[in-house]
């Protein structure tokens, strides 16, 4: 049984994620909470080799159904190698991309179908679905903009693909906000990054309070 909590962190290019959750990870540690901070695709060796291959910008000719079964790969992987070990520990995993991403890009902007990414999905990852998503929402423009302007940031080749492929990204994201309102929860990203950490703060905190009453139920 995972004593742990899972926490995923979801959206558009540069809407602010990794910078949130870094920032609440180091807040959350130094108020004695155990915090493993990871990403997909990548986390661990193999999953990180995969991520290289995906995101080369050489491999333009990568067919779309490819890379959904690398995404998936890669978070097999993720999971058995770091992310199920630490719930066993009792962290709190705070992961910068899960199978939502896969469901926005592959399922609905690459149109293979969030239906049919989900059940390759299902494979990979059993039943190991995150207790609280965070999903923080922007505009594609203002996200490209703040990539672009962030020259320490390397370019891949999913960044790369048109305006119109990131927009219908976002509607993707917008579908699972309503096909999952239990778990996901819609953060304004366009806010000041105060205003965008404060309400990421309150929903990880109420998560841990609720996971905690309920330990002491059980
Ligand atoms: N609320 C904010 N307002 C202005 N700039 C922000 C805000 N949040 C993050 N940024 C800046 O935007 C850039 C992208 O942020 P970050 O890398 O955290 O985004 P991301 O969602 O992880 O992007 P990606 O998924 O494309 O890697 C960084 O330079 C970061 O400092
Ligand atoms: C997990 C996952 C990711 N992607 C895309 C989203 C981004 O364009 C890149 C990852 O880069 P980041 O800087 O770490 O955000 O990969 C995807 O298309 N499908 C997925 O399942």
């Amino acid at each position: 049984m995972n004593k742990g909590i899972f926490i995923t962190a979801e959206g558009p290019e540069g809407a602010g994620k990794t910078t949130v959750i870094g920032m609440l990870s180091q807040k959350l540690e130094q108020e004695g909470y155990r915090i493993l901070l990871t990403r997909e695709p990548g986390g661990i060796e193999i999953a990180e080799q995969i991520r290289r291959v995906i995101l080369d910008k050489k491999n333009t000719q990568m067919d779309a159904r490819t890379e959904a079964l690398l995404y998936a790969a890669a978070r097999r992987q993720h999971l058995v190698e770091k992310v199920i070990p630490a719930l066993e520990k009792g962290y709190i995993v705070l992961c910068d991309r899960f199978i939502d991403s896969s469901l926005a890009y592959q399922g609905y902007a690459r149109g293979l179908g969030i239906k049919e990414v989900f059940s390759i999905n299902r494979f990979a990852i059993e039943d190991m679905m995150p207790k609280l998503t965070l999903y923080f929402d922007i505009e594609p423009e203002i996200g490209l903009e703040r990539i672009n302007k962030h020259k320490n940031r390397e370019v891949n080749r999913l960044d790369l693909e048109d305006l119109d492929f990131h927009h219908k990204v976002r509607e993707g994201y917008a579908n699972l906000m309503n096909d999952y309102p239990e778990r996901m929860v819609k953060i304004n990203a366009a806010q000041p990054i105060e205003s965008v950490l404060r309400e990421a703060e309150w929903k990880i905190k109420e998560i841990i309070q609720r996971e905690s009453e309920k330990d002491l139920k059980e």
